[in-house]
């Protein structure tokens, strides 16, 4: 109709939902064209994770190139050349895109791509028109479109910037405001303070990483303060930000006391919104939640019985492992009756800040409130691999349940946490228990041996396994 193409499912948005989406509708035989507006691999690829990471790589750099006299190696004081390291950047998203494994994947189940597309809208319920693409008449949609910043309603706003604003400046700002002290907010603040940046933390809540075990976030704003950095927590309630000769200044009050602060740069990270502002929603009847997100149900079917949604835009655990789970669901779904549902699964997460920051399962506060737990940490400052590598800042903490001596959370503040974490993720999603898993004989001196030890530690208080679990103890 109208010189559509008629298709059997429509997926708009090639991040990480879209592409698991359009694979798996197309692996199940439906005819699948996939939109999306730029580039193939979304904001994961080219604005999220794989460019800031490789920031995040380079202030590794920085700091391990700091540590050498340590080690007797003389080198002169690193410098760094910001746009140098943009090319890097750009050579990495450009290396990952070409080697991306499911744009061929994608090929090959018969998917119809259509990049550079513009924005895609809905006409009427089963039609959609794109910017610069084409028009395609779809008996299933799924919507993959992401997230963008979450904007502040503040006069002056428009002098802030963003995580993404870090891709075209030319050089490292001499002072910068971080306002969000979430995964983002740190993220940001972390990088530049090792750049070189003078950086302030603002944190509208009682603490940064307010998603994080409690002990996380502590450990990982006194390691910020240490450094150097200012970190407010709780500061109060921005009134305005105003232009300034050398850069911006945020106006805020706290119980009625006016504050401000100045910096060359800020960069407000205060979350994360939907973005479904160009797709017309209300063309096809898809609802939103109050938070603005697209409204799902475990099957991830909207409030439109023929539409589906996967990833950021439905604001569930906005990361990417779940945004590839979510597309398979979704294109599964769409492809054929519903049948599949969205698991409940351990969703390791963390961050490549200095130190780096991890969790698995439950937080201790989330345990305690369902369960009689056991707490064993290790500090960094008593194992062996981090003495070695002189990294003996941080802790691994491990919540098991007393009834069932399964594993119940993980945190880990220190040098590869990240890492860490895996293996306790793996360990909880196979209900280990945790003299099991003290069992294990974990290679020597590493990080995951630090894990070792603290469920030696922690079968010892539940007084099982005590002489064996003693080996692990020596990790
Ligand atoms: C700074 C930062 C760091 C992060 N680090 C990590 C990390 O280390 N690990 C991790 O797991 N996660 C990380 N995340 C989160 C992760 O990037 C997201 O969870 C993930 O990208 C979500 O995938 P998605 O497919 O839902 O959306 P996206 O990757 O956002 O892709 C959505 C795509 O849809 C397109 N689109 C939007 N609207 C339209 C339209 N109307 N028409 C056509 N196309 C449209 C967009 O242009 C985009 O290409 C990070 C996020 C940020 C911001
Ligand atoms: N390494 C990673 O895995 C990684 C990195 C970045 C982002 N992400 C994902 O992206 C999503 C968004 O992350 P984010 O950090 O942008 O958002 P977020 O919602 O996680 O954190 C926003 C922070 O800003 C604070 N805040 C809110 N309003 C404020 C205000 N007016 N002033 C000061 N502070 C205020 C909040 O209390 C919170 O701490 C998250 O779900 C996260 O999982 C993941």
């Amino acid at each position: 109709m109208n010189g559509a193409a008629n298709m059997d499912v429509v997926v708009i948005g090639a991040g990480p939902a879209g592409l698991l989406a359009a694979l798996r509708a197309g692996d199940l035989g439906a005819r699948t064209a996939l939109v999306t507006r730029d580039e193939f691999g979304g904001m994961a690829a080219h604005d999220g994770p794989v460019p800031v990471r490789t920031l995040a790589h380079a202030a590794r750099l920085l700091r391990d190139a700091r540590q050498l006299g340590r080690y007797g190696i003389e080198v002169s004081e690193p410098v760094l050349d910001y746009p140098r390291l943009l090319e890097r950047v750009r050579e990495v998203t450009g290396d990952v895109r070409t080697h991306a494994a499911l744009r061929e994947q994608v090929a090959m189940a018969g998917v119809t791509v259509h990049e550079h597309a513009g924005d895609a809208h809905f006409v009427d319920p089963h039609t959609l028109e794109t910017q610069h693409g084409p028009r395609l008449r779809a008996e299933k949609v799924i919507l993959c479109s992401g997230g963008v910043s979450r904007r502040l309603p503040i006069p002056g706003f428009e002098l802030t910037k963003t995580h993404s604003d870090a891709w075209s400046l030319t050089s490292v700002p001499p002072t910068m405001v971080v306002v969000g002290g979430g995964a983002t907010g740190a993220q940001v603040a972390s990088v530049f303070a090792a750049f070189g940046t003078r950086v302030q933390l603002f944190e509208a809540g009682a603490r940064i990483l307010p998603t994080e075990d409690e002990d996380v976030s502590a450990a990982v704003a006194e390691s910020f303060r240490q450094s150097g950095m200012g970190v407010r927590e709780s500061f109060g309630t921005i009134e305005r930000f105003e232009a300034t000769p050398g850069g911006v200044r945020m106006v805020f009050s706290r119980d009625g006391v006016r504050d401000s602060v100045e910096a060359a740069l800020v960069v407000v990270a205060v979350g994360w919104r939907a973005d479904t502002s160009a797709l017309n929603l209300a063309a096809a009847g898809v609802e939103t939640d109050p938070r603005g997100f697209v409204r799902v149900d475990t099957q991830l079917r909207t409030s439109a019985p023929h539409i589906f949604a996967a990833g950021d835009v439905t604001g569930r655990l906005m990361l990417v492992p779940q945004a590839l789970q979510d597309g398979f669901v979704a294109g599964s779904n769409a492809a054929r009756a519903p049948s599949i549902s969205v698991a409940d699964e351990v969703s390791p997460m963390g961050s490549f800040t200095d130190p780096e920051y991890a969790q698995a399962g439950l937080t201790e506060a989330k345990a305690r409130q369902a369960h009689d737990v056991v707490v064993a940490v290790v500090r960094f400052d008593s194992t062996t691999r981090t003495l070695i590598d002189g990294r003996t800042t941080g802790f691994c903490k491990l919540i098991v349940d007393r009834a069932t001596r399964k594993l119940l959370g993980c945190h880990v503040v220190g040098e590869r946490a990240v890492d860490l974490v895996q293996t306790a993720a793996i360990a909880i999603a196979a209900g280990m228990r945790v003299e099991e898993l003290a069992r294990v004989p974990l290679s020597f001196p590493t990080y995951t041996g630090v894990l070792g030890r603290a469920a030696a530690i922690a079968a010892r208080q539940l007084q099982v396994d005590v002489d064996r679990a003693r080996l692990a103890e020596l990790l």
